[in-house]
């Protein structure tokens, strides 16, 4: 089937947002799995839903990521699902046949839902549920239109099912986090309610392929508050104190439900390593940054510095991809709660699952104040007094993540390669927001080096 197939998904999956592999071409797709949810009813029946998981084939990458897709298929596109179409295969068993994104169509989108009440397999698919939550029948669904990272669907403003796409064996964190943080009875995470996964022939491992979680109605997050804040003139150091907060709390959750371990001095030079092996290769695809190569790699070498004493250093799940955009603010009652653990996505999971020093998330939100602040045309104080808001916040909860200079520094230089990477790929218009940070920490480091 995926021989006919591959010719319109080898044009449409480079073009989609979520696809991760920009900058190289694909040359070849190979199925891993296939599976139909909903086999094609005749002319004027009932559409097909199918379950692919495909391998993309980008020689030179050194890796061959794997894709989940749910392609819908009819005899007939109505024109509401035009934008949705993926190709009419010319060949094979969907000869003539629209091919479409079947996210989009409410139809195949609540067939999903009413596969994730049902616990149970499909050939190489799993679906699971937490055993004492109500999922109703029958909710509306509507795919998110957010440019992001995967796919999501919202069901009656009660649920919403996150689809990831790029998966590979292991729980993803995004599943792995907020089941653990359940169990401590943390609140600030959305807790799964049913998730589904495949076992594909051969594999070690089970990779998540979907999570469905309670809708935070009538929520905000943070991107949009702290820019509707800068538009309006208002304060945003209130809420970026009460969001320092939110994240000890569940930092502090996910030290007790999950193991910590000592960052020693071997483990210090490790997460260097990788720091400038980042570092390096950012600098290779996006030549604006060398120049300030050395400078930045000082912020590393200050890291594997000791530090003073009675500043032990630990490392403990996190985040691992905090920002503005993944805190969510209920307008009810003004609470924060944070979303998505699934880490950086461009990161392998085996290392997004690691242990790493809770910095590394204090530093992506610091950064996410300088952004909202670039993109909002903010004055000069306004980072510098959320930033510092949102640091008081977290002191108050749990320890000041200022404490540790060389650590938060190092952390704040390692999130802004990543972002340069990843707006030179994604959106190289906004690519001079993270320049403007390296130049300020390579002048910085700079200073640190020649005092
Ligand atoms: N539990 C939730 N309640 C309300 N909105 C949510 C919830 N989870 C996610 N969202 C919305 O969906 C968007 C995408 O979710 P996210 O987990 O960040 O996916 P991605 O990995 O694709 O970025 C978020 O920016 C947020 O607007
Ligand atoms: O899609 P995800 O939420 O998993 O995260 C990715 O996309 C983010 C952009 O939406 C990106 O975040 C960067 O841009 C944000 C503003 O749009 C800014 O608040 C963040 O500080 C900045 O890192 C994130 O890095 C990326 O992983």
């Amino acid at each position: 089937m995926l021989a006919s197939l591959a010719p319109p998904l080898l044009d449409w999956l480079p073009r989609q947002r979520w696809f991760a592999g920009k900058g190289s071409p694909v040359t070849g797709l190979a199925p891993v799995t296939a599976v139909d949810l909903l086999p094609l009813g005749p002319p004027g029946g009932a559409p097909g839903l199918l379950h692919l998981l495909v391998r993309a084939r980008q020689p030179g990458t050194g890796s061959d990521d794997c894709y989940q897709l749910l392609l819908g298929v009819r005899h007939v596109l109505p024109p509401r699902l035009a934008p949705a179409l993926v190709g009419r295969p010319d060949g094979g068993p969907l000869r003539g046949l629209a091919v479409y994104e079947a996210l989009a169509d409410p139809r195949l989108a609540g067939l999903l839902l009413e596969r994730l009440r049902v616990p149970g397999r499909l050939g190489p698919l799993r679906f699971a549920r937490e055993p004492h939550t109500d999922l109703p029948a029958g909710l509306a669904p509507r795919l998110l239109g957010v440019e992001q990272s995967n796919s999501s669907v919202v069901y009656g403003d009660s649920y919403i099912l996150k689809l990831f796409r790029r998966v590979g064996p292991g729980v993803n964190p995004d599943l792995e986090l907020p089941r653990a943080l359940a169990r401590t009875g943390c609140a600030r995470v959305p807790a799964p309610a049913a998730w589904f996964e495949a076992e594909p022939p051969g594999a070690t491992e089970p990779m998540t392929l979907g999570v469905l979680q309670p809708f935070l109605a009538g929520s905000a997050d943070g991107w949009r508050l702290a820019l509707d804040a800068l538009a309006a003139g208002d304060g945003f150091t209130a809420a970026a104190r009460a969001l320092g907060q939110a994240t000890a709390e569940v930092h502090r959750a996910l030290a007790a439900a999950l193991p910590t371990v000592d960052l020693d001095p071997p483990r210090l030079e490790r997460i260097a390593a990788a720091m400038r092996r980042r570092l390096d290769v950012t600098a290779e695809a996006v030549p604006a940054l060398r120049p300030y190569r050395d400078a930045l790699r000082a912020a590393y070498d200050e890291l594997t510095r000791p530090p003073g004493p009675g500043r032990p250093r630990r490392a403990q799940r996190i985040h691992g991809d905090l920002h503005l955009g993944q805190a969510l603010r209920t307008a009810a009652d003004g609470r924060w709660s944070l979303i998505d653990f699934e880490g950086e996505p461009a990161r392998p999971l085996a290392e997004r699952r690691r242990p790493q020093p809770v910095e590394q998330d204090v530093a992506g939100m610091l950064r996410s104040f300088d952004y909202a602040a670039a993109v909002g045309r903010a004055g000069t104080e306004w980072a510098p007094r959320a930033r510092e808001a949102y640091c008081d916040g977290y002191a108050a909860a749990h320890r000041d993540p200022r404490e540790d200079g060389p650590l938060l520094v190092a952390q704040e230089t390692d999130k802004a390669v990543y972002e340069v990477l990843y707006e030179a790929r994604h959106r190289p218009d906004w690519l001079p927001v993270p320049l403007s940070a390296i130049r300020r920490l390579a002048e910085r480091a700079d200073g640190v080096r020649r005092p």
